[in-house]
């Protein structure tokens, strides 16, 4: 692994089963960088059975948005519970902002007050038919967020978590139906947050495309380098 010279503030935008969480994992062994996945926080409130959690599980199982306003609190605690809020700290967000007034009420509320705003937006572009089948095989490690797939990669030890040994589960949203209105959600509220940063800073955004993680990982990876610079280990 080696460093950033100058933070990286990422946001990775694209539809579900994209590789969101995949390039994440990739990024933390590369560069270090931490991420925060709004889906991961909301299914471990499901596991917690917190009253957030009851509200999750119901609009989820269902492919639709949680009320942007729930969201933005529980992302704004979260970043200041592991101080984020710094124009010195790299972070990474994954799953929010998913709409314009969430994106807007994190760079004015939030971000900019801490001189933190986001400084490299990427857009994950893969087909959606490639994304459909990959979902039918997903499982996941809630507690950490690890994800995992039967065909593209499958955990060591099967249905258990490479690294605790713990049970992996299938998403209930992941059933082909739901994921159907799950992409709808994404196309009509998520995708116009490319231009929303494209008009606020043309130059944070990046669009890599790739029908793999293989193949957008090099492309993510020398883009940070040649933006951010690379410490000498
Ligand atoms: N076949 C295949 N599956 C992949 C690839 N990249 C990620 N996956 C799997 O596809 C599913 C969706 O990936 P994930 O990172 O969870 O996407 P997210 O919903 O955007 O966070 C998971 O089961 C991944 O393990 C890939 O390049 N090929
Ligand atoms: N920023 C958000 N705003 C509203 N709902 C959200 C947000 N993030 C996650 N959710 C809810 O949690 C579900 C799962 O999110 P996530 O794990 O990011 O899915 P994926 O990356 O596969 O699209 C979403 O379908 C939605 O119901």
């Amino acid at each position: 692994m080696s460093r950033l010279l100058k933070p990286a503030r990422v946001l990775l935008l694209g539809p579900p089963g994209c590789g969101k969480g995949t390039q994440t994992s990739r990024l933390l062994k590369r560069f270090g960088i931490s991420g925060m996945s709004s889906g991961d926080l909301l299914r471990q409130h499901i596991k917690d059975k917190t009253e957030i959690g009851s509200l999750a599980s119901s609009i989820i199982k269902q492919g639709k948005l949680l009320p942007d306003d729930v969201m933005v609190k529980i992302i704004e605690s979260e970043l200041r519970s592991r101080s984020w809020l710094s124009p010195s700290q790299s972070w990474l967000l994954d799953g929010f902002p998913r709409t314009e007034p969430q994106a807007s009420l994190l760079d004015s509320q939030i971000l900019s007050p801490a001189s933190a705003n986001l400084n490299f937006i990427v857009e994950l572009q893969v087909p959606h038919e490639i994304i459909l089948d990959r979902i039918a095989n997903r499982l996941v490690h809630v507690p950490s967020g690890r994800v995992y797939n039967l065909t593209y990669n499958p955990p060591k030890v099967e249905g258990k978590d490479d690294v605790t040994g713990e049970p992996l589960s299938r998403r209930p949203d992941d059933d082909p139906e739901i994921f159907r209105q799950r992409l709808v959600e994404f196309d009509k509220l998520t995708k116009p947050l490319v231009t929303y940063y494209e008009n606020a800073n043309k130059d944070a955004v990046f669009e890599v495309a790739g029908e793999t993680s293989d193949i957008i990982f090099p492309q993510l990876e020398s883009e940070m380098i040649k933006r951010f610079g690379e410490k000498a280990e």
